[in-house]
């Protein structure tokens, strides 16, 4: 009542004061009795109507949404990230009624250092940036795509507790490559061709300027930008400032700490991991970066001179140094004729080739395609050489994943270890036995990187950080988690596992003096920090949702 005094709101509200327990169940009865009367209806409905709910909560009232989320995160993070967000991103224009973020168009080309004090928060911490071109597996949606940066930073907010205050979605809109969107009158996009060469990068330049100009530590992820200019801007920013590409990075990690656990299941030592034949389908931002974190880490293990089985395939097979025009990225996993001769073969192969004649003992797949590990491919995974294969179906949303674990488990076998990008549910086997689905996406490793390069200050993020942060998650698991399939921890442990992945970057940062400090803590007091201790610094800096006195008496 002091507060509705002093803010001049009595008479405003009606005189009953609710509290927040009570506001919170009243909202979780709204979403029960949402989810009774949406029964029956076509999934994308329901899905659509659980989003709608959360989003007029969330611009009602922050403090509420998030404290939400977090409590129910299993359940809410199929609706606000992946998959629903990407149902969300191409309705968006017709969803929309608020607008989230900043935009920044090709229109503001000179204008971004003002627009940037626009933004009415005076701090930003984390910003993750998109320009819409290839959304999770649904394409170009253009402007549209601001949907992913919203829900990324929801999950920063949830998992790494940044201050939602100190968030900042950005959408660069140079334009548009789908037909459909630029004829539909009611798309909020710039109404032009994508811009391309030095007209793109000289917007990106720009609004990175101006945002280091008002924010110089902000951390800037940059998320769902096509291959080319993934890997172009990570290789033009990464030195420069505090900045990380989720898709390549992010995705590298999380892959590579499930590929360990496959090793593990396999009751193998770690190290043989070397000796692992990959077979890994879709040569763009995220194949390319889990292939190569997945090189170093066997260099780190059997020396510079290890040979490892990697197979990598296109959408026009399997990519050899035979290859014409071959994508200069992928040139250090394209199988030279030698490699490849014994086994019969060639430049082009199609997937069920390989893997009838590799045999290999993991079949990973981020191609964006849905249903290509058809049921020949997922039969030629019983003659593998593993005892537990493991097959890796990672695209997002559900549809584009490369394979469903019902028919995973039920063409490729029991033993096999399953993962996939979006949530699906575990396997019932029969005789009480269950096929565990484990989620293999980058939300168990981005918040943590986030939220470690923030606190540590760090000038950029290396690659030591980015391992630190997959020997970090691989390590959470423990050895009776692993024989039973389950290579990631329960998303209900976000908040801890962060915790502990944002420490383990932070600690990286700081051995390879790349820490500057964050507020009033100095690289110096970083320094003096053990592991345990850094933990809990980190568990100390993440937000949680309360309400705080509005006026002190
Ligand atoms: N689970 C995760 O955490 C995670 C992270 C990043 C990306 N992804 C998913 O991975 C997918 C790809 O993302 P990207 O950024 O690498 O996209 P991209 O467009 O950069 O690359 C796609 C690659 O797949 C290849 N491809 C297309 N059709 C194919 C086919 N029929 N057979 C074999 N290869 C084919 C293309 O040639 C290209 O090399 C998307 O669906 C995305 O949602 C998942
Ligand atoms: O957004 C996700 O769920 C994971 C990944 O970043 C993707 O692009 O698919
Ligand atoms: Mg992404």
């Amino acid at each position: 009542m002091t507060e509705r005094d002093r803010l001049g709101l009595r008479g405003l509200l009606p005189p009953r004061v609710i509290s927040f327990e009570q506001q919170y169940d009243r909202f979780m009865e709204a979403f029960r009795s949402l989810e009774r009367n949406t029964e029956g209806q076509p999934d994308s409905v329901v899905s659509l109507a659980k989003w709608r709910i959360l989003n007029r909560l969330h611009d009602r009232n922050e403090t509420l949404y998030y404290r939400v989320l977090i409590d129910n995160i299993k359940n809410f993070a199929p609706i606000i990230y992946t998959p629903t967000v990407g149902l969300v991103c191409q309705n968006y224009s017709g969803l929309f009624r608020r607008p989230r973020g900043m935009y920044f168009s090709a229109k503001d080309k000179g204008e971004m250092m003002s627009m940037i004090f626009n933004w009415p928060s005076s701090q930003v911490d984390m910003i993750v940036l998109t320009d819409g071109s290839r959304i999770l597996g649904l394409g170009d949606l253009g402007v549209q795509g601001i949907g992913i940066p919203i829900g990324k930073l929801d999950m920063y907010v949830a998992a790494a507790g940044i201050n939602p205050q100190r968030v900042l979605p950005v959408m660069l809109d140079v334009g548009t490559n789908n037909q459909k969107l630029l004829e539909d009158p009611l798309y909020l996009g710039l109404r032009q061709p994508r811009l391309e060469g030095e007209e793109y990068l000289s917007i990106v330049d720009e609004f990175v300027d101006a945002v280091h100009a008002r924010w110089p530590k902000a951390v800037v992820q940059f998320e769902d930008f096509q291959a080319k200019w993934a890997f172009e801007t990570l290789d033009r920013y990464r030195k420069k400032f505090c900045m990380f590409n989720d898709d390549i990075q992010g995705t590298a990690g999380v892959a590579l700490a499930g590929l360990f656990g496959t090793v593990r299941a396999q009751g193998r030592p770690l190290t043989d991991f070397a000796n692992q034949k990959i077979v890994v389908v879709g040569a763009g931002s995220a194949g390319l970066g889990v292939l190569k974190m997945a090189l170093q880490a066997v260099s780190r293990m059997a020396g510079p001179s290890a040979d490892p089985h990697f197979f990598l395939l296109d959408k026009n097979g399997l990519i050899t140094k035979d290859r014409k025009d071959i994508d200069p990225a992928a040139l250090p996993f394209a199988k030279a004729h030698h490699e490849i001769e014994e086994l019969g073969l060639h430049e082009g192969a199609g997937l069920a080739e390989v893997v009838k004649k590799v045999k290999p003992h993991v079949l990973l797949g981020l191609s964006g395609v849905g249903g290509i590990f058809h049921e020949e491919v997922l039969r030629a995974m019983r003659e593998s050489d593993s005892v537990r294969p493991a097959i890796f179906a990672m695209s997002n949303p559900t549809n584009n994943a490369e394979c469903c674990p019902v028919d995973a488990f039920k063409h490729a076998g029991e033993d096999i270890v399953f993962a996939s990008g979006s949530p699906f549910a575990n396997v019932d086997l029969g005789n009480g036995k269950i096929g565990h689905v484990n989620q293999a996406n980058n939300m168990y490793l981005f918040p943590g990187i986030g939220l470690g390069a923030l606190l540590s200050g760090a000038r950029n993020i290396s690659d030591t950080m980015l391992e630190a942060a997959a020997e970090c998650l691989a390590s959470y698991m423990s050895d009776d988690e692993i024989k039973r399939g389950i290579l990631y921890p329960s998303i209900d442990d976000i908040r801890d596992i962060t915790a502990e992945v944002g420490a383990a970057v932070l600690r990286a940062a700081v051995a390879e003096d790349l820490a500057e400090g964050h507020g009033d803590v100095g690289a110096k007091e970083l320094q003096h920090m053990s592991k345990e201790e850094t933990i809990e610094h980190v568990r100390q800096n993440m937000w949680y949702p309360v309400y705080g006195p509005l006026v002190h008496e």
